[in-house]
């Protein structure tokens, strides 16, 4: 078999760059307390939930398109956890351990969750009082935008108890650190605080909309679903942690508020990361105005910190491992045969044809081999794929090589948007990419002359020598992408620096080797498998 391994056998790396092995350590330790994760509304199990092998509820078990950063969630109920010195110390001793990278900026939000650490240790979230369900029948069906943000008959303001410590909103550039410090919060609470959960936040919006529906089909359309969705979920969360808060449709911009607010009336204590200021939500969203009294909620009821560091730690300069070639050609030809030779498996199990279902329908897998699957990148996109057979796929294969990808610009916006689909379901399950690119990564989303226009005045004149530095530094490509128009809103745009930013840590020599048995102590070779596989059947339970 011929291994790539010249280039990925390299030394190991400095202390700071093993840091991309802080999630798989994140979640192992998480998943010591998934023995005891109970879903947020155990009470009343209903269909549309889908159950883990487990028979544990899986709120996170549903395939959504940004909802792919389920990876590291989890809801427990730490019944005899070990005290803990809170996430300052942690932070200090995976420094120390060169598991991380000593930063000031984020030292700066970890003091901030420090004290919040200190405060919940006294603290014990009230029992949950659960509405009388003949207190909330609305009665008068109020308008469509009158029940969107508050209905005909109003319901009663929700008083949130002066002793809630105050949680947390940080919001911060892409790869800067924020779930990462959320996930060390997380796993250092209190062990006073019995139930905790941490979920990303979109993942958590559809489960509320589901349950505001079950609730609607039992009492009626003019029942206000809201409080008994909302005590519910308190029931189980003492502490709630949401990974990428935002509003980017109506549906949740018209329940956002009351839902925080009730939340947080039951004693409920909200952590939340963001990529924007709460002022910055929502923007141009329908209603917005009405979206405001949510925006000051979040402004006075939590203590908004911005991680404001330079860094993005996933472009960090690690080793190239060289899964991405461009040109298009004989050699990329080759180059994508290396990889799929190397993460299949030829010998045992041949190339070939193999087929996955979702939902009754069939995804073609033109090759497979072992736990490798490679398509090109017409027979993976170009169909109408999308996020729930992007979720099947990376249950089933550790390692994707996608060859012949096109560069895109706006008037291929679709498959673009379907490519940062597939790269989050790749990147949340840890798996590997291997990408033959007819264009540089840096101009995958952006062509030269879209990269032109966006240029400041001035620079254009020696644009050559300013795009063969690009093609080399994703970074002034995220910028790029930032300032350009041609994406049609901040969270599009959000998304694609997001992808630029995920392919360049799935690009690490780290990143590839995890799991592979590479490095030189035998020892650790095993526990790195291990702890990789370990991640990657968790996920895959997690998005059954
Ligand atoms: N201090 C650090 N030292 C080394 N690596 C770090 C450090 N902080 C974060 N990282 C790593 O950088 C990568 C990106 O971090 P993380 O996902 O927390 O960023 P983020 O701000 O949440 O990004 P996004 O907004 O795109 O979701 C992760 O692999 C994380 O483990």
């Amino acid at each position: 078999m011929s291994r790539p391994s010249a280039k990925l056998c390299v030394e190991r790396f400095p202390n700071a760059l093993r840091a991309s092995r802080i999630r798989p350590a994140l979640r192992t330790t998480r998943q010591q307390s998934y023995s005891t994760e109970r879903s947020i509304t155990p009470q009343r199990p209903h269909r549309s939930m889908p159950r883990c092998a487990s028979g544990r509820m899986s709120q996170y078990a549903r395939p959504e398109v940004r909802g792919l950063a389920t990876v590291a969630e989890g809801a427990s109920k730490a019944t005899s956890s070990p005290p803990t010195d809170g996430p300052m110390r942690e932070y200090d001793v995976r420094v120390e351990e060169g598991r991380l990278r000593d930063d000031e900026y984020q030292r700066g939000i970890i003091q901030g969750l420090q004290d919040l650490f200190e405060a919940l240790k006294d603290y014990n979230p009230p029992k949950v009082v659960h509405p009388d369900p003949q207190s909330l029948d609305l009665q008068t069906k109020p308008g469509f935008f009158g029940s969107l943000f508050g209905g005909a008959k109003k319901p009663a303001k929700s008083v949130v108890p002066e002793n809630l410590p105050k949680g947390i909103y940080m919001y911060g550039d892409v790869g800067c650190g924020k779930t990462m410090l959320m996930d060390l919060f997380f796993d250092t609470l209190p062990p006073n605080i019995k139930d905790k959960t941490r979920i990303h936040f979109h993942n958590f919006m559809q489960d509320v909309h589901k349950r505001m529906h079950v609730v609607k089909m039992k009492y009626g359309n003019d029942f206000d679903a809201l409080p008994m969705v909302a005590a519910d979920i308190a029931e189980t969360a003492g502490v709630l942690c949401f990974d990428e808060f935002q509003c980017t449709d109506v549906a949740d911009a018209m329940i956002l508020r009351r839902l925080l607010e009730i939340l947080m009336s039951h004693g409920v204590v909200l952590v939340t990361t963001s990529n924007r200021h709460p002022d910055e939500l929502y923007k141009n969203g329908i209603q917005r105005e009405s979206f405001i009294p949510c925006i000051n909620l979040l402004k006075t009821d939590l203590t908004v910190i911005n991680l404001n560091s330079p860094t993005d730690y996933r472009k960090i300069p690690r080793p190239p491992a060289a899964v991405y070639h461009h040109p298009l050609g004989e050699d990329a030809g080759r180059h994508a045969q290396k990889w799929f030779d190397f993460l299949g498996d030829p010998v045992n199990d041949p190339p070939h044809a193999d087929t996955q279902v979702v939902w009754g329908r069939e995804i073609k897998v033109p090759r497979a081999s072992g736990k490798a699957a490679h398509f090109t990148f017409q027979e993976l996109i170009g169909s109408a794929t999308g996020a729930a057979d992007y979720l099947e796929l990376v249950r089933h294969y550790d390692a994707f090589i996608v060859t012949e990808v096109p560069g895109m610009n706006h008037t291929q916006r679709d498959l673009a948007r379907r490519f940062i689909t597939f790269i989050d379901a790749v990147y949340e399950s840890r798996a590997k990419l291997v990408l033959t690119t007819e264009v540089p990564l840096a101009n995958l989303f952006i062509s030269d002359a879209d990269m032109k226009k966006s240029l400041p005045e001035g620079e254009h004149s020696d644009l050559s020598d300013a795009m063969r530095n690009l093609m080399d530094d994703l970074g002034m490509s995220v910028q790029a992408l930032k300032n350009t128009s041609i994406f049609s809103g901040d969270e599009e745009r959000f998304a694609f620096a997001r992808a630029l930013s995920r392919l360049s840590e799935m690009g690490s020599k780290e990143w590839v080797e995890r799991g592979l048995g590479l490095g030189s102590d035998p020892q650790q070779n095993k526990e790195e498998a291990d702890a990789w596989k370990k991640t990657r059947s968790h996920w895959s339970e997690d998005n059954m």
